[in-house]
């Protein structure tokens, strides 16, 4: 019958040599119409596989629906549902809601009468067990956390079909400055792709909500100008992942320019605390000290220490929850602007730049091991020497005041650690 290759697709391409004897005809009319229905459902079922499956362009699709149904519909209303007695709560989608700080802002949404629904794709970037974990204590409080990809665009508008929400807390990326070279599509996938995707479903959206979004302190790239202001140059990143979050913010710019959406960015400092990255620097240093095992400490190519503006991540839930907050109303309604709507951009750091090797001597002293440490120069892979955010913006505009130092903050994260890691935990408590 030859190969894949030479099927034909329709019974005129079906080339035979005829039968003189009628019946042979009609035996073999039969055998090249069964031949083409296969061949058909061959073809078929191979653009399914194809498009469905294979093809890297088909996220836009609809893929095979880990969601939607009525019994899923019903969750995600009651995850939206207010308990507030007064104030008017907000109605909130959470993108991310399963990652490190995800997880931690729609606690506090929930906690404080909000209807908080999250989405997150769960990919395997880091330990999953880590992400399911903080989505079974989202459950415990009422938060619904969807399996789904925010480049998924069927998902997103669905999701806006069954809820009006008010806001979106966009918090869902590719994290991770030196992972960004050896997978730079990933960052374009998430953070660029995926955020587009969310703010055109958004801007089609009636209401519009307003659009809260995470940037990045990276995004200051080779700027040497201290405190970083947000009045900074921002156009020299350093990293591929920065560039994925400058990116971003030009399309949160256009997308409030063009459709009237409200847009807040919050450039992040290096964030921590319990539930925290596993990739991070306080999470990966911690797990090795406990270990035994030597850490890599960086230090600048001319020798001095690298530095970072370490934020906890309780100050950092404070300031998102300050932006959603103040946030105005989108002015666009159905994909049509009505006028000018709120463009805002915060840092959102400690203001308190501390030494990496300092850090390791906090956690020597709080894991009380000593620490075997390798000094290696800063690896040029997109790494800055440091960090350090001026808040006075977030501090007049959303009453946001960091209160935890790193000592603190560290001491809060290594009790976590010990105890999620601990071997005697059941599991099934968190
Ligand atoms: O604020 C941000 O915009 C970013 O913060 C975070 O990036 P970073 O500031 O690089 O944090 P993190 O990895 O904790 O390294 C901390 C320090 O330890 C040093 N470092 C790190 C690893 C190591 O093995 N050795 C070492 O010295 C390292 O050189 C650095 O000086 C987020 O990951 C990122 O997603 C983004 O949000």
């Amino acid at each position: 019958m030859g190969g894949i290759g030479i099927l034909p697709s329709k019974p005129e391409k079906y080339h035979y040599q005829p039968y003189n004897n009628i019946n042979n005809n009609n035996i073999l009319r039969i055998r090249s119409s069964k031949f083409t229905l296969c061949s058909s459902i061959f073809v078929f079922l191979a653009f399914i596989i194809f498009f469905f499956i294979l093809s890297p362009s088909t996220s836009s699709l609809p893929t095979k629906n880990s969601w939607g149904g009525p019994e899923w519909e019903k969750r995600v209303t009651k995850s939206t549902r207010h308990n507030s007695p007064s104030g008017s709560p907000l109605t909130v989608l959470v993108t991310g809601a399963s990652g490190f700080v995800g997880m931690h802002v729609s606690l506090a949404l929930k906690r404080r009468g909000d209807g908080v629904l999250g989405i997150d794709n769960f990919n395997r970037y880091y330990d999953i067990n880590l992400k399911r974990t903080r989505a079974k204590v989202l459950s415990r409080a009422g938060v619904f956390v969807v399996e789904g990809d925010i480049n998924d665009v069927h998902l997103l508008r669905k999701l806006f079909d069954v809820v009006a929400f008010t806001h979106v807390m966009h918090l869902a990326a590719q994290a991770g400055v030196r992972y960004a070279m050896r997978n730079p599509n990933s960052y374009v996938h998430s953070n660029i792709a995926g955020f587009v995707n969310l703010l055109e479903v958004s801007k089609s959206a009636n209401p519009q909500p307003a659009i809260v979004y995470a940037s990045s302190s990276s995004v200051y790239g080779l700027n040497s100008k201290t405190p970083f202001s947000e009045k900074d140059r921002t156009d020299q990143p350093a990293s591929l992942y920065a560039a994925t979050k400058k990116a971003g913010e030009e399309f949160a710019h256009t997308y409030n320019h063009i459709y009237g959406l409200s847009v807040t960015g919050l450039r992040f400092f290096t964030v921590y605390g319990p539930w925290g990255r596993p990739d991070m620097a306080v999470y990966l240093f911690t797990k090795d000290i406990l270990k035994g095992k030597q850490i890599t400490v960086f230090e600048s190519p001319d020798g001095g220490s690298v530095t970072r503006d370490f934020t906890y991540i309780g100050d950092i839930v404070k300031g998102c929850l300050g932006a959603l907050d103040t946030a105005k109303k989108s002015t666009g309604s159905g994909g049509k602007k009505k006028g000018n709507a709120q463009y805002r951009i915060f840092n959102l750091g400690n203001t308190s730049p501390v030494p990496v090797s300092e850090l390791v001597n906090i956690l020597e002293k709080l894991l009380k091991v000593n620490v075997k440490r390798k000094v290696v120069p800063m690896p040029i892979n997109g790494d800055v020497r440091f960090t350090h955010a001026n808040i006075s913006r977030a501090q007049r505009e959303l009453g946001y005041m960091p209160t935890t130092d790193l000592e603190a903050g560290l001491k809060k994260f290594v009790r976590w650690y010990l105890d999620f890691h601990s071997p005697l935990k059941n599991k099934n408590v968190w």
